[in-house]
């Protein structure tokens, strides 16, 4: 049964972000418990930007990011952590994020003992997704989860994004995709592009 609290988990008011400059925002929102939130609009709007604000790593010009009380952030970032020649497996991997296996893609849970750097690009992609989804965490932040999923992937990774949300997460996700977007989102902020004014 989904946990819906009126108490938001995170809440951004007039968010302004960038580097040397303000890139993106002001934009403004709230994420409950249950909720999937899309960030969406075209490449270069800022979502990735926003997404790496939110998780404490980005600059902020201007306005606001509360979390509640105790909240924990997991973070799947585009960049996914380079493992060539490294002797870790997909087991370790979800162990080091202390996620469960449970539930993973029998086409994936086949293969959890070889090692990361000899996996296909979209079976590492989810097995990176799947080590963010299922980690101890409140708020789930996914910075374009469908890169290198087949539809298989992508149909996986919309009912494991369901099923976390159900089980209580809230969960930002930034894509470019918007029919993924529709699908998997309740509310949609879209960002516009081109130049800030
Ligand atoms: N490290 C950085 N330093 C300076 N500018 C950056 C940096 N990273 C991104 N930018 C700029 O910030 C703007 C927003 O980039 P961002 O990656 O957040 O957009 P995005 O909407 O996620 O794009 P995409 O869909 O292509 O991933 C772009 O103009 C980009 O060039």
């Amino acid at each position: 049964m989904p946990i819906a609290s009126a108490h938001p988990l995170l809440s951004v008011a007039a968010l302004v972000a960038g580097y040397g400059r303000p890139v993106v925002g002001p934009v403004d929102f709230t994420l409950a418990r249950g909720e999937v939130l899309g960030l969406a609009g075209p490449n270069g709007s800022g979502k990735s930007t926003l997404l790496s604000v939110l998780a404490g790593a980005g600059r902020r010009f201007a306005g606001s990011v509360d979390l509640a009380p105790g909240v924990e952030i997991s973070w799947q970032t585009q960049r996914q952590p380079a493992v060539a020649g490294i002797p870790l497996n997909g087991r370790e991997l979800l162990a080091l994020t202390g996620a469960s296996a449970a539930g993973l893609p029998p086409w994936l849970a086949a293969r959890l003992d070889e090692r990361l750097d000899r996996l296909s690009g979209g079976q590492l992609q989810f097995l990176h997704l799947w080590a963010c989804l299922q980690a101890p965490a409140d708020v789930i932040l996914l910075d374009e989860p469908t890169n290198n999923l087949d539809p298989q992937g992508v149909a996986a990774l919309g009912a494991a994004i369901a099923a976390r949300a159900a089980a209580g997460a809230g969960i930002v996700l930034v894509s470019h995709d918007d029919d993924f977007v529709a699908a998997a989102c309740q509310r949609v902020v879209r960002l516009p592009g081109g130049p800030r004014p």
